[in-house]
């Protein structure tokens, strides 16, 4: 039977450690902090569920436009929120480590080591137990980037795993980094009623992100009060008596209640033993992988954002998943990033699947592009949704379906469709056949499709 360890309990590991047992090998995984990893524990889950806190709030703040007269203070409790946040969180960590358990997959609770391709050793709070086995997989994730002139104090100063500490909402909340994380956060803080600022060093949010989309997303955080500070880059933050000043690069500051860094992620490969193993790394500092999750050392894979090729939950997973059927001889289909779908989890949201429109304007392939407004939606119009659109990329003359953008709230439900079509390789013609619900937002990824018929 081939024994299989798995360093990182978050979802390149523990989905991995699933498969692994379905496959027939003896199963070690070894977690230092608790199972799930960061994406359960500190990163994924508490932020959704702090964000679904804070997207009742923003649709209470639109109630007056259908009529119902709320209490001008309706407000979160943010004790009660946090509580329910890490609540969520420990629950799901306990709900994965039932099931691998079910599985048979034998857990460690400490910190590992490579000693070599062969052999791991785990420092638990009992000694060191060492490890014979025939593969490894990496799945060790990655924490938060600070600086040394940001140094957060778990009060005022945070990371994102420090804010669900906080037992009152922030009277200021300054956000610096504005990729997923930061605006996640900023429109999170701005929808529970604090005053954000959002610190932005490009010359737009979202950079990573649809240029179309993210407009719509600066539009809607200036709409909603937030100020949004672009070409701005952090130096230093330092603490004020009861609040933070920021200083930014070219001397401006900036006060506040309260900073959130959201200046990226460094993988955990410090202390793993990997350079005396020989596992190389790229030039980021993440370990280097092929599409089927295997390092440069024979016999060692890696999966998830030790990895850093598209920092998701889900890829992450699928990463583990193919590491395993590689190694224990199933049919293996290599990672294939063109049919990923993500969300970004702001008010609204934005989900995207398959080619960008980056990749469109770069590429010599014949895109053909339609892009629908939601504000024509008829469902859109009865909901109160003012903000958003469904842009569609077809090959011109089959109108095979290569992408998508929707912005929405609850885009990521309406993306699925998109998710489909790119997958199943379907033309925009199916897409609009389909039957959607009248009315329906729904209705306007059809409608999209739709403008992309071409007389046959
Ligand atoms: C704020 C935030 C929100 C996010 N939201 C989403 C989202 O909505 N959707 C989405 O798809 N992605 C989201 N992501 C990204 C997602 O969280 C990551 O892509 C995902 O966590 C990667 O999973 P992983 O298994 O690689 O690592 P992790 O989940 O980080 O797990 C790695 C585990 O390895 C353990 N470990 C590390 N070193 C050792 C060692 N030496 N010995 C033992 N254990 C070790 C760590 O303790 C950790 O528990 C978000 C990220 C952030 C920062
Ligand atoms: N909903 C989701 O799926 C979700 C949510 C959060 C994160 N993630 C993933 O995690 C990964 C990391 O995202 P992220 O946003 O944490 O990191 P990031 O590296 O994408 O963004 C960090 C931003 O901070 C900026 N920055 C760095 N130093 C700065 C400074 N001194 N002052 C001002 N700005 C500064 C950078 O220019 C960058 O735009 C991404 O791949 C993302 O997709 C996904």
């Amino acid at each position: 039977m081939t024994h299989v360890t798995i360093v990182g309990g978050g979802p390149g590991g523990y989905e991995a450690a699933l498969v692994a047992s379905r496959l027939g090998a003896e199963v070690t995984l070894i977690e230092r902090d608790g199972l799930g990893g960061s994406t359960v524990l500190t990163d994924c889950v508490p932020s959704k569920t702090l964000i679904a806190t804070s997207d009742l709030l923003t649709e209470v703040g639109t109630s007056a436009e259908l009529g119902v007269q709320l209490p001008k203070d309706v407000r979160a409790d943010i004790a009660a929120v946090n509580a329910r946040v890490l609540t969520l969180a420990q629950a799901q960590s306990d709900d994965i480590a039932k099931r691998l358990t079910t599985s048979n997959v034998t857990m460690i609770d400490g910190t590992a080591t490579l000693e070599s391709a062969g052999v791991v050793t785990a420092t638990t709070a009992d000694g060191e137990v060492r490890i014979e086995t025939d593969a490894i997989l990496l799945a060790t994730g990655a924490h938060p980037r600070v600086s040394s002139d940001a140094q957060p104090d778990g009060e005022r100063i945070l990371t994102w795993e420090q804010v669900y500490n906080l037992q009152d909402l922030p009277e200021h909340m300054i956000v610096v980094g504005s990729g997923v994380t930061g605006a996640e956060f900023a429109s999170a803080y701005n929808g529970l009623g604090a005053a954000v600022t959002l610190v932005s060093s490009r010359d737009r949010v979202l950079p990573g992100e649809d240029i179309d989309a993210a407009n719509v997303i600066e539009a809607v955080f200036t709409r909603r009060g937030m100020t949004v500070m672009g070409n701005s880059r952090m130096a230093s933050v330092e603490r004020t008596g009861e609040g933070v000043r920021v200083t930014l690069t070219d001397g401006r500051t900036v006060d506040g209640s309260h900073c959130l860094l959201a200046i990226g992620s460094i993988p955990n490969t410090e202390g793993l033993g990997l350079e005396e193993v020989g596992v190389a790394l790229n030039e980021h500092g993440f370990v280097h992988v092929d599409r089927v999750s295997r390092t440069s050392v024979r016999g060692i894979y890696a999966a998830g954002d030790v990895t850093g090729v598209l920092m998701l939950a889900s890829v992450a997973a699928q990463q583990g998943r193919i590491a395993m059927s590689h190694l224990l001889g199933d049919a293996v289909h290599p990672l294939d990033l063109g049919k990923v779908a993500s969300n970004v989890f702001t008010s609204p949201e934005i989900a995207t699947v398959g080619l960008s429109q980056q990749q469109v304007d770069e590429s010599d392939l014949q895109i053909d592009v339609a892009m629908l407004p939601l504000a024509s939606n008829p469902r859109a119009k009865m909901q109160g949704v003012h903000d958003g659109f469904v842009k569609i990329f077809a090959r011109r003359g089959m109108g095979i379906v290569v992408g998508g953008v929707v912005v929405a709230p609850r885009a990521s439900e309406l993306i699925h469709a998109l998710s489909l079509a790119v997958s199943a390789s379907l033309t925009v013609d199916q897409v609009a056949d389909a039957f959607t619900v009248y009315p329906s937002l729904s209705g306007s990824v059809a409608e999209a499709a739709r403008r992309l018929h071409r007389l046959g």
